[in-house]
């Protein structure tokens, strides 16, 4: 189930639950159990949603289903908080500095796309004005140095490593070392992939991270791992101190809840994704926009703050919460809509959030 499908399940559950004449406790269990399965096979964890059960009911037996208003919209604005709840720790994590050192490294499984993650990382900063450098102690797999030499190349950004030293550790502290004098603030080092059973590798990773003393563990994790995400992201926090999760692969058939399941396990925030395979396919990752596309609120967040600006928002919706919706106000609508893109990948209430549209007379979904 991709996440597309997973939203379509629960606005479905929600509405059915809508249909129905009295909101009574049999409507609503079967709603919420049909949320509850849904987010299970999108791989959210099955304590996480276990304890989210719980959660949404409080709030829903707190609210005013009794009279039965606005019911379909206390539902989903429960889910929309306990998914955001659940992804946003609410503490500073450790963000680097600009012109100021930070050693920064990277681990994860084979294959999750860590190498082509530090590029892209240090890309993105570059980008920024940063002088950020790579160091290659991925001793592990033939071809690992030639790969981030090849993407370090392309994208002009300094990198080290080495064709005949095996000891990984050697090589991050030389590495770490030469930028510390070129004075790069962003120093990246590639670990070598492993596989969860990998004890001696897990070794080779804690042996790198005391010698170089990172200021920042990124735990790079592939999206599709599905329901595994939650054991793998908990093996690689117990072996070294994960502070941030990326998740790669996010343009294929990830199915989402993987990314709840890392953060419950690592205690650690999501701070960018992957999304291609190209240098520029990568951003900031948003809780609120993420959360947004899983539940099928419309994916298309960071186009809406782009066409429809904050200071522009009230005003848009003071119109749209008028009884009388004008042809001046829908032309506007359709305008931002048109700037978003092929409008096939546009939802129409993606343009002012959901909120607004959801109480409108005019637009029922
Ligand atoms: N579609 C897509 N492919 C990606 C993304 N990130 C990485 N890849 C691809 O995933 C594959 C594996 O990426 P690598 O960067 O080599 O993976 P790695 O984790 O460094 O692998 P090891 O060095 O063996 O541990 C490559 O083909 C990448 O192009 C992404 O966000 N989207």
């Amino acid at each position: 189930m991709v996440l597309a499908q997973l939203g379509g399940t629960i606005t479905r559950a929600i509405q059915r639950m809508r249909n129905a004449t009295i909101i009574d406790e049999n409507v609503l269990n079967e709603c919420l159990t049909e949320i509850y399965r849904a987010l299970l096979l999108a791989d959210v964890q099955f304590q996480l949603v276990r304890n989210m059960q719980n959660n949404i009911r409080l709030i829903i037996c707190s609210g005013d289903l009794a009279g039965g208003h606005y019911e379909r919209r206390i539902i989903q604005k429960a889910i929309f908080d306990e998914l955001c709840n659940m992804l946003d720790l609410g503490k500073p994590f450790f963000t680097p500095k600009k012109g100021k050192t930070s050693v920064i490294m990277f681990v994860g499984l084979q294959g999750s796309g860590k190498t082509t993650t530090c590029t892209k990382y240090a890309y993105y900063h570059q980008k920024k004005g940063w002088k950020p450098a790579l160091v290659c102690a991925d001793t592990f797999r033939a071809g690992a140095f030639d790969q981030l030499k090849q993407n370090a190349t392309k994208a002009k950004i300094p990198f080290y490593g080495s064709y005949t030293e095996s000891d990984p550790v050697k090589i991050a502290v030389e590495g770490v070392e030469t930028f510390k004098k070129e004075n790069c603030d962003l120093i990246i080092v590639d670990t070598s992939g492993r596989h969860k059973q990998e004890a001696v590798l897990f070794e080779e990773m804690r042996q790198v991270s005391e010698a170089t003393k990172p200021d920042l563990i990124v735990l790079v994790m592939d999206s599709s791992i599905g329901q595994a995400a939650f054991d793998q992201a908990q093996a690689f926090k117990q072996s070294v101190p994960v502070g941030a999760v990326i998740l790669t692969k996010m343009d294929g058939h990830a199915k989402g809840g993987g990314a709840l399941s890392a953060v419950a396990a690592t205690k650690s925030h999501v701070i960018f994704i992957g999304t291609g395979e190209h240098m520029d396919e990568f951003g900031v990752f948003d809780v609120k926009p993420f959360v947004s596309r899983l539940l099928g609120m419309g994916g298309f967040m960071e186009e809406i703050h782009e066409v429809v600006t904050k200071d522009q928002q009230p005003e848009l919706l003071q119109k749209l919460s008028e009884p009388k919706l004008t042809l001046r106000t829908m032309y506007g609508l359709v305008q931002n809509t048109l700037k978003m893109g092929p409008i096939g990948q546009v939802c129409i209430f993606s343009i002012v959030g959901y909120d607004a549209l959801s109480y409108h007379p005019m637009l029922v979904f």
